[in-house]
């Protein structure tokens, strides 16, 4: 195993992003938007070319808000599309985010382990998979993380930073000041089936459609139903919809087999109960209240 260099934002010019689709035109987007020479790759020159088409639309729309912080021309510019994975050579990071595939994600990984600098830095934007399972494709899994970030990338906040069993604390740390430095807020999960996000998300979108299914409510329902009864932006189906079913499903296999019956009440739920932990009502609940 390779000895991890001492990294820092400051040595990170050149990103590279695997996969010029709904994630990785957006990572792609953004981190030249923060001034980062980007290089994005797919595997066909169509879907690169779909991926700068999409960045530029995105660039326009964003650039007549005059949320840019420079022109949309430039940002472009700073973005090169190829289908050569060579061209990623000379990354300072790699931002893997190609089809939800674990062995797709192992060859990339195997790959970019090959081509890249020893200092470089992979990450993956996978929702479910294993950081460890992916790093074990590479010969330095404490360089491989997870940046998890969420859809549509130029839009959302957040991004989930993936700590796998290996992956170095100087490296968590960089993929924290990297994404920040990108105008976002991280948060840290464990290298566990579906992390923070998609571990709650996917039993919650799975759950409106089946209530869609069983008649429960219109799809229109549904959706008013979470977004108003609960305050999220978005319902569950036009979520599903925004994230792409395909996606959603791959999620939702990867997390079946992992975990199984998620749908029984949690057994920390019925013990709370029982100790009237209520929540804010009674003052504390999964949290303390004045
Ligand atoms: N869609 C979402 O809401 C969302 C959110 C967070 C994370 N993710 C994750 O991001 C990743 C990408 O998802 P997406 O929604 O952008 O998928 P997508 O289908 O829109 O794009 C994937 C792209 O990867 C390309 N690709 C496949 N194999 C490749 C390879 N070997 N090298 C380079 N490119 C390759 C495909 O041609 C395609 O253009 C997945 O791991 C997904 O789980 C998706």
């Amino acid at each position: 195993m390779r000895q991890p260099q001492v990294m820092n934002l400051e040595t990170i010019d050149r990103v590279g992003v695997v996969g010029a689709g709904t994630m990785g035109s957006g990572i792609a987007q953004v981190a030249a938007t923060h001034g980062y020479d980007v290089v994005v790759r797919d595997i066909e020159a169509e879907f690169v070319e779909r991926g700068l088409e999409t960045i530029e639309d995105s660039l326009g729309r964003l650039g007549e808000k005059g949320a840019l912080p420079d022109d949309p021309d430039s940002i472009r510019d700073r973005i090169e599309g190829t289908t050569d994975l060579e061209t990623l050579a000379d990354c300072d990071i790699v931002v893997e985010a190609a089809v939800e595939n674990l062995e797709i994600k192992k060859d990339v990984f195997a790959d970019l382990d090959e081509i890249t600098g020893d200092e470089a830095v992979l990450a993956t934007n996978t929702s479910t998979l294993s950081i460890t399972s992916i790093a074990a494709a590479t010969d330095r899994p404490e360089q491989v993380v997870g940046l998890h970030y969420m859809n549509p990338v130029p839009i959302m906040e957040g991004v989930e930073i993936v700590v796998g069993e290996k992956t170095d604390a100087e490296v968590v740390s960089l993929a924290h000041e990297f994404a920040e430095d990108m105008g976002k807020t991280t948060w840290e999960a464990d290298d566990k089936p579906g992390f923070v996000t998609n571990r709650i998300l996917m039993p919650w979108i799975n759950e409106g459609i089946r209530a869609y299914d069983e008649g429960v409510a219109s799809r229109e329902d549904i959706d008013a139903g979470m977004e108003l009864g609960t305050n999220v932006p978005m319902g569950p189906l036009t979520l599903a919809d925004h994230i792409g079913l395909d996606v959603c499903l791959h999620a939702s296999e990867t997390l079946f087999e992992e975990l199984g019956d998620r749908y029984k009440p949690a057994y920390l739920l019925k013990r709370k109960v029982e100790a009237d932990e209520l929540g804010k009502k009674t003052g504390n609940g999964f949290y303390e209240y004045d």
